[in-house]
């Protein structure tokens, strides 16, 4: 469902950025679709109808809830998956991590969206280990979007995309491995897909204009 050697947008804003907005985001999306996206990633039920609305594109579709009880913030439970599948997400992702969760254990969350939503899983993961158990489960893609995001692995945050997961990740599981996390040069997409991504999905640096300003803004001397 999300093609070979493909780029997938994600079009999110935060409540504090100024293009946070439904509205917003479908204009993105169209944005991102215009320019040769081949699919989308967007969060919460409200950008995710937005955008389906105005893209017939495939929509990896994610609830970020926050609580400070526990680490995992992506569609931590299956509530969260129902809500956005019924918005329009073709494809749900959700944190594949081992940290605690508030919700139904990883195993079962995976086979009730499998199961009762009839959506492929994309598993956001951290590590190798985390990857192979979530291809075990029946996740249908494997991301490296929570690399740079945990604990243990927070020191590759300072680095651009984690190639050596993508290479490690194509190497042990048979489903595909989408690269996602800190690409901001478009060459990057191609070192991804030779390190056997099946596809690269960026956010920030197409999406967020805020970020893209101040990197510019870094080198204007102020
Ligand atoms: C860690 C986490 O919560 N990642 C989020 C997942 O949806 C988003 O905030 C990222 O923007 C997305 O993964 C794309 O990555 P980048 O913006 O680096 O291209």
């Amino acid at each position: 469902m999300i093609p070979h050697r493909s780029l997938a947008v994600s079009c999110q804003a935060r409540a504090d950025n100024p293009l946070h907005g439904p509205a917003f985001m479908a204009a993105m999306a169209q944005a991102a679709e215009q320019g040769g996206a081949l699919a989308l990633r967007a969060n919460g039920p409200a950008d995710i109808a937005a955008i389906r609305a105005v893209s017939r594109l495939p929509i990896i579709g994610i609830l970020k809830r926050w609580d400070d009880r526990f680490p995992v913030y992506i569609t931590p439970d299956f509530a969260s998956a129902e809500a956005i599948a019924a918005a329009g997400a073709d494809i749900i992702a959700l944190d594949a991590t081992d940290r605690p969760r508030d919700g139904e254990p990883l195993d079962r969350l995976i086979a009730r969206i499998r199961d009762e939503l009839g959506k492929p899983v994309f598993a956001d993961c951290a590590t190798l280990e985390d990857g192979v158990r979530a291809a075990a489960l029946g996740a249908s893609y494997i991301a490296t979007t929570l690399s740079g995001y945990t604990p243990e692995t927070e020191a590759r945050k300072a680095f651009g995309p984690d190639i050596a997961l993508i290479q490690a990740l194509a190497k042990a599981v048979s489903v595909p491995i989408v690269a996602e996390g800190r690409f901001e040069q478009p060459e990057q997409l191609e070192t991804a897909f030779a390190a056997g991504a099946h596809a690269v999905v960026v956010g920030t640096a197409i999406t967020n204009p805020r970020e893209i300003t101040r990197r510019f803004a870094r080198h204007a001397g102020v």
